[in-house]
């Protein structure tokens, strides 16, 4: 058995966060003990975010990212913006630099608690999504669903956030699209050789759009902010919208912004639930009694 690790539930926008305190050690949080949190309704969660010690001069701590079925992700922005306020809360500090498999991160809480990360410049070339085969113009791809002669979805959209995402541009409400039933299918593509995170984007203005995501290992969530970032860059790469978008997910609006240096700049916000500690090497947890003294990540308010 593993020393305990606190944690504390969160979401950001309804996507399922556990913020782990991996720092000061050298042990991982096990891919099995990952699982067996994931399937704990009470802890159930889609994405893991370890926060760990720096590994890279002039970065605050590295940051590995789970998903629940104990695979990496690159990049998460709704856990990173829950990673923000669990350390802003605790350091009662605003501003953060992270490492993660995507790179170097930056990001900033605002004084009305809204939270902005750096998620960095989005990659559009084939072979760094990546795609299986050759597309010279990847704001546009040929996939399909449906029959042949009147697909359900076509031609989406690809880009990688550091994590890859095609984003399928629809007519309809996005809620009139089985995306439960189409996401497994097209997440695991061959044309997706490390599979994708599969959108589905209606435009409702020059500045908005609505998005669907069945997410890479996770599947259905309220909220992807990779996807709200990749779909974003893709919408203004294709003339749907200008460079600031708000795109509102099931679980609530992100504002993302394209900037003239190429960075995407993700807002929105996170929500602490509960605190508690667990095993790093088999998942096994307790839940933070409320008279805790302030060893867990992110408690707020408690002296
Ligand atoms: N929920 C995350 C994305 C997780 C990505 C993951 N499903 C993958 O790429 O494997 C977000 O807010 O960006």
């Amino acid at each position: 058995m593993g020393e305990q690790t606190a944690f504390a539930k969160m979401n950001g926008l309804g996507n399922e966060i556990i913020v782990a305190d991996m720092r000061g050690r050298s042990d991982r949080v096990a891919p099995a003990a990952a699982i067996a949190l994931a399937h704990d309704p009470a802890t159930r969660f889609d994405q893991l975010m370890a926060i760990h010690d720096p590994k890279t001069l002039d970065t605050d701590y590295y940051v590995e990212i789970i998903n629940c079925d104990g695979t990496q992700a690159q990049a998460c922005g709704n856990g990173m913006r829950c990673v923000v306020q669990a350390l802003a809360a605790e350091t009662g500090r605003n501003s953060f630099t992270f490492e993660t498999l995507a790179g170097i991160l930056t990001a900033e809480e605002h004084a009305g608690g809204l939270i902005s990360v750096d998620m960095g410049k989005p990659r559009f070339g084939w072979q760094e999504i990546p795609l299986a085969e050759e597309f010279h113009d990847t704001r546009r791809i040929e996939l399909q669903v449906g029959p042949i002669d009147d697909p359900v979805l076509h031609s989406p959209s690809a880009a990688s956030m550091g994590n890859p995402h095609a984003i399928f541009w629809v007519d309809r409400d996005v809620w009139s699209y089985e995306l439960e039933k189409f996401g497994p299918l097209l997440e695991n593509h061959p044309i997706f050789p490390e599979r994708a995170n599969i959108s589905i984007a209606q435009i409702t203005a020059s500045d908005a759009l609505t998005l669907r995501t069945w997410e890479r290992s996770a599947g259905l969530t309220l909220a992807c902010g990779s996807a709200a970032c990749a779909a974003a860059v893709s919408a203004a790469r294709t003339d749907r919208t200008g460079r600031n978008v708000t795109v509102t997910v099931p679980g609530g609006p992100l504002l993302i912004e394209w900037r003239e240096d190429d960075h995407v700049l993700m807002t929105g916000p996170a929500e602490w639930e509960f605190a508690g500690s667990f095993d790093p090497a088999t998942g096994a947890w307790m839940r933070d009694a409320d008279a805790a003294p302030l060893n867990a990540i992110g408690k707020r308010g408690v002296a």
